[in-house]
């Protein structure tokens, strides 16, 4: 059997902003290939600990470790030639063509003016193949619909070639068919992947792992069966949760009902739990 190699490695990370706790004494690792899920209500801390791991926010209390060295021992081109990162909401300020964002990915492991040679601009046509966007290659960027700049991103991101993607709500805009394909095509590349995701079903359907988050803390930690459970969602997210096997395949089908929410065990505080930690539609399952 393979041994486990830890690729990333917190003990008790803690940060800061306005004066608030924002991640809480946070312990945990992410394995070599591992396919691990982050979920948790809006304002969890996702995003702010995934900027934590690509060193967005470098201000934080206690350890992070990466590839078992601190992460700040790292220059910003080592990071970059090993972490590729995709973001909830691409950029918006690129006056560049499909393929030039694609080529970003290639920046990394490049030298400075060194221009693409056939092998990266080879590199560049596959990527855009595996996100449906071959055919729009010479488009400007800015005029691709919101779910065809995700895929731009995530094309970026496979040239990278990275060990680890860090993904913050990747499938946000897309269709139903390409959030399947793009998870599928992240988890095709055999790498490390953390993921923050609010489809827990889509979640269960690919993920190894979750990391359950609520106000900063981790709640829980661990494969669905220990994390995905009717207490940890009914707790977290304030909404009776039906968990049954998936007629599709071996993980958990979870569906939401929201009018229960109101029978739930008194220790979820509903004078406090924010109106978008709940589907603003109440006949919203998933
Ligand atoms: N720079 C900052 N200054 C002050 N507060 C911040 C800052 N960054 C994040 N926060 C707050 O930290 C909390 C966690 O935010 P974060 O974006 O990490 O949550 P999230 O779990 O990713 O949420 P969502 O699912 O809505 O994207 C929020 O209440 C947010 O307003």
């Amino acid at each position: 059997m393979a041994l486990s190699f830890p690729v990333f490695e917190a003990e008790e990370l803690s940060w800061q902003a306005s004066d608030k706790f924002i991640l809480q004494q946070l312990s945990f690792r992410v394995e070599q290939g591992e396919f691990v899920g982050l979920i948790g209500p809006n304002g969890a801390g996702k995003s702010s600990l995934l900027r934590c791991l690509y060193r967005k926010i470098t201000n934080y209390s206690g350890q992070l470790r990466f590839m078992q060295q601190p992460l700040e021992h790292y220059s910003r081109q080592a990071l970059a030639q090993q972490i590729a990162v995709v973001l909830q909401e691409p950029l918006s300020q690129f006056e560049l063509s499909v393929y030039e964002v694609i080529s970003m990915g290639l920046t990394p492991h490049k030298r400075l003016l060194s221009f693409d040679n056939q092998q990266d601009r080879q590199r560049i046509a596959n990527a855009a193949a595996q996100v449906d966007l071959a055919d729009k290659l010479q488009q400007h960027f800015n005029s691709l619909s919101g779910g065809e700049k995700q895929r731009a991103m995530i094309a970026r991101a496979i040239v990278q070639q990275p060990k680890v993607l860090l993904m913050d709500e990747p499938t946000n805009h897309l269709d139903i068919r390409h959030q399947l394909e793009v998870l599928a095509l992240a988890k095709s590349l055999g790498i490390t992947v953390l993921v923050s995701i609010h489809d827990l079903n889509l979640a269960a359907s690919f993920c190894d792992r979750f990391i359950l988050m609520n106000n900063g803390s981790i709640v829980a930690n661990g494969d669905y069966q220990s994390v995905l459970t009717q207490t940890n969602l009914e707790q977290v997210f304030g909404v009776k949760a039906e968990i049954d096997p998936h007629p599709f395949h071996n993980g958990p089908r979870i569906t939401f009902d929201l009018d229960s929410s109101f029978d739930l065990d008194s220790s979820f505080d509903l004078d406090n739990a924010s109106n978008s930690n709940r589907p603003s539609d109440p006949e919203r399952s998933s």
